[in-house]
């Protein structure tokens, strides 16, 4: 069964779409700002109903009891965050709500799909640049169905490092993260970059225009859809400590291949951050 999931793969391309036309409109009106973990961390009204449209449409078609669902607002809302063999759809609405709330003008939808535990494709809708990416097991990956490939720099003199300081403002991990950055510009490398979303950061690897992306803190549904881009490439992922990639760890890094994502692991600085999968505190 070659072609099982090829109607999900189309299917959620079209969805994907859907909401970043969604998401495009709601940034001409007055955006509600909340806040969820922290003042720093936002959530708005279009987050959640993009969600419900993804999550919705979804349902519709794949049936409600056949496949799970992780998508970030459902999970602030108390939903388990746990991957199992099952078909799982893995959902960020909007990944770089901050940009969204500030105008800044990268946003993505993103969107995957696993089965077994085993990633077969993402979908990354960057839609204020109205770029699509893609990519399936197997099968390569895609920005507006042109074949995209990463970087083959080798020496991380000539390269371009992104990074992101997250929302989590605890002065000693917010320390380590500036002096990981720090020793990353003086290696000296090109230049560092941040686009504000893990998802877009991803696709810039996936599409040679950075050779990695790494963080601590992010969370499954911001990287999922970008590991199988990146990994379709051409790229590689592991885990910062250079173990193998988890994607429920909150911590990893994409690369255009082993000698630039090693170099740059040396640097980095680790800090604790609680699983996406941990068993949920009771209060
Ligand atoms: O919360 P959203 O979905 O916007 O996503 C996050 C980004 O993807 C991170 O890279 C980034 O560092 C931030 O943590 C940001 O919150
Ligand atoms: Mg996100």
């Amino acid at each position: 069964m070659a072609d099982q999931w090829q109607e999900a793969y189309d299917f959620a391309v079209q969805v994907a779409r859907a909401a970043g036309a969604v998401i495009r409109k709601a940034g001409e009106c007055e955006i509600k700002v909340q806040t969820k973990s922290c003042t720093v961390d936002l959530v708005t009204q279009t987050d959640e109903r993009v969600e419900k449209i993804i999550i919705g449409s979804l349902k519709e078609q794949f049936g409600e009891g056949t496949h799970c669902f992780i998508g970030e607002e459902s999970v602030a809302k108390g939903e388990p965050c746990i991957l199992t063999d099952k078909p799982t759809w893995i959902i960020d609405p909007v990944d770089g709500t901050t940009n969204f709330v500030h105008g800044f003008p990268f946003v993505a939808v993103s969107i995957a799909f696993a089965v077994n535990k085993e990633l077969e494709f993402g979908v990354i809708y960057s839609c204020l640049e109205d770029k699509m990416y893609k990519a399936r097991k197997g099968r390569g990956a895609f920005c507006d169905d042109e074949p995209i490939q990463v970087s083959d720099v080798k020496d991380i003199h000539k390269s371009i490092i992104i990074s992101e300081h997250g929302t989590d403002r605890d002065k000693q991990k917010v320390k380590k993260i500036f002096s990981t950055m720090q020793k990353i510009l003086c290696i000296p490398v090109h230049g560092l970059r941040g686009s504000g979303t893990a998802a877009t950061n991803m696709c810039l690897v996936a599409s040679g225009a950075t050779e990695a992306f790494f963080e601590i803190g992010i969370h499954c549904w911001d990287i999922a859809a970008g590991a199988v881009i990146v990994k379709e490439a051409g790229g590689v992922l592991l885990d910062v400590d250079g173990g193998p990639f988890d994607l429920m760890s909150r911590r990893m890094i994409s690369a255009n291949n082993m000698v630039i994502a090693e170099r740059i692991i040396k640097e980095i600085e680790i800090f604790d951050s609680v699983r996406d999968d941990a068993p949920i505190q009771k209060k």
